[in-house]
């Protein structure tokens, strides 16, 4: 395939998933040329095969659909090692942004998001905090009663804070409760192109039978119907034949009705029939709620301390936050080596201000469990062979070494008196220089905690 063909892939793939996305999966990937009919991208190990496989095929074959493609097929080859040396991005991904529809699933392009509804965004997967419950509350009455309990439902807040996710998920449980119910969700924007169009081809009736004619319209990002008079004219007819039909409305903005300037009078009232309902930035424990549902919806076995160092790091919007999961997941497996918190604020160091990791005795011992491959809770627990007293020892004298905890603090850890502790210290001690396996394992796993950079990692 030419590479101009691929450039507009890539194009349309970028269209469709976040900054953040699209430079930590796509941005490594070589076009190797179609085989059998089959479009073959070169991917950097089996993790990020298996990874494109899961999320990016069905948006590749679509990328291909809108260029022409009747059969679209993609397959993933590893690169050799040498090869995807050379593929390494030499520019630092830019801080997320643009509107990733959740972490790696495809999502509909803008052109045809209309009457899509994205699989992801139902009530089960909206994790409910306080910055959020009243629209949740709101939103799920309006599902179980749509066009009784409150019309319009108005839900604004900040970008990437759930709005679009919500009047999804009321969508969905219409849907599947009425299946024969006609839903209608489209963003402003596509309201006004049909709108164009349809005044361009002659076609206002099919327009206005069609969003006349539906039981539940979402509209996203109504404050851009601001200073667009002919559509606001022609929205404020199709609110009031569905209002009156008592069909349900959910409109999502940035703002209240009251801040949308140049909105006329009469829509910013009708607007203020229902319920106005805010979504805030979510605090500290439903971002890690947040991140720890999309874990284990992609089946990522992460610790809960490498969660909560991401909910640290970002704190404004869900839409960034799941990307950041993305970019530890993504830079943990292309580095191969456990997930760790500081292994995440590497891997974040790029996109966020860097900060300051302080090595945990949960830390230490997770490392010291990887090197010498064994379960943290076997170095723990009371075994006392050889194979399990060495790993123990290590961990001991090596959390002594990079933390600031006590001796009676790591031997309450290991589920021991502090004597054992220094007994481990002095035995590691004394084996230094002496014995290879001891020696090897706390030179690497001293450097492993210490500074990533001289592990060689790429972020
Ligand atoms: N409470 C929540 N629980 C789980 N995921 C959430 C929650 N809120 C938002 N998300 C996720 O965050 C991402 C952004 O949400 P969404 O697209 O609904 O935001 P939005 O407010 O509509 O943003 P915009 O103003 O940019 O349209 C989505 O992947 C969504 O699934």
């Amino acid at each position: 395939m030419s590479q101009e063909i691929w450039a507009d892939v890539l194009g349309y793939v970028r269209r469709n998933i976040s900054e953040v996305e699209y430079h930590t999966w796509f941005a490594p990937v070589k076009n190797l040329g179609v085989q059998e009919g089959s479009l073959v991208l070169g991917v950097r190990n089996s993790f990020a095969q298996e990874w494109f496989r899961k999320h990016y095929l069905e948006l590749l074959e679509d990328a291909l659909r809108s260029l022409g493609a009747e059969n679209p097929a993609v397959s993933f080859q590893v690169l050799p090692a040498q090869q995807e040396a050379m593929l390494l991005p030499s520019d630092p991904p830019p801080a997320p942004a643009g509107r990733a529809q959740g972490l790696g699933s495809a999502s509909p392009s803008p052109a045809d998001n209309r009457k899509v509804l994205n699989p992801k965004y139902t009530f089960e997967n909206f994790v409910v905090g306080p910055n959020n419950n009243l629209a949740h509350a709101a939103a799920l009455a309006v599902a179980e009663s749509p066009g009784k309990a409150y019309n319009p439902l108005f839900i604004y807040g900040d970008v990437g804070l759930g709005k679009t996710h919500l009047m999804h998920a009321v969508g969905h449980y219409m849907s599947e409760r009425f299946p024969e119910k006609r839903i209608e969700y489209v963003s402003t924007e596509s309201f006004t192109n049909d709108l164009i169009n349809a005044i361009r081809d002659d076609k206002m009736t099919l327009f206005r039978n069609r969003y006349r004619s539906v039981d539940l319209l979402l509209v996203d990002d109504i404050q851009f119907l601001a200073g667009k008079e002919r559509t606001q004219e022609e929205f404020f007819h199709t609110f009031n034949a569905l209002y009156e039909n008592h069909k349900q409305i959910i409109l999502s903005s940035d703002r209240p009705p009251k801040d949308i300037q140049t909105l006329e009078s009469r829509l910013r009232s009708r607007f203020e029939w229902g319920l106005i309902t805010d979504i805030q930035s979510p605090e500290f424990e439903t971002r890690v709620a947040i991140l720890k549902m999309n874990a284990e919806h992609n089946r990522i076995d992460i610790p809960q301390e490498v969660l909560e160092l991401i909910a640290r790091q970002v704190t404004a919007n869900i839409r960034e936050l799941e990307g950041a999961l993305m970019r530890v997941v993504a830079f943990a497996s292309l580095n191969n080596v456990p997930f760790s918190r500081a292994v995440a604020a590497k891997a974040l160091s790029n996109v966020f201000a860097p900060q300051e990791v302080k090595v945990e005795m949960i830390d230490v011992l997770r490392q010291v469990a990887s090197h010498f491959n064994m379960p943290p809770d076997v170095i723990r627990g009371s075994g006392r062979v050889r194979e399990v007293v060495v790993p123990r020892q290590v961990a001991q004298y090596l959390i002594r070494e990079l933390t600031d905890h006590s001796l009676p603090e790591i031997g309450q850890f290991f589920g021991r008196d502090h004597s054992t502790v220094m007994h481990a210290i002095s035995k590691v001690t004394e084996q230094l220089g002496k014995d290879m396996e001891v020696t090897g394992a706390v030179t690497t796993l001293r450097r492993k905690m210490q500074g990533l950079e001289d592990e060689g990692l790429d972020a």
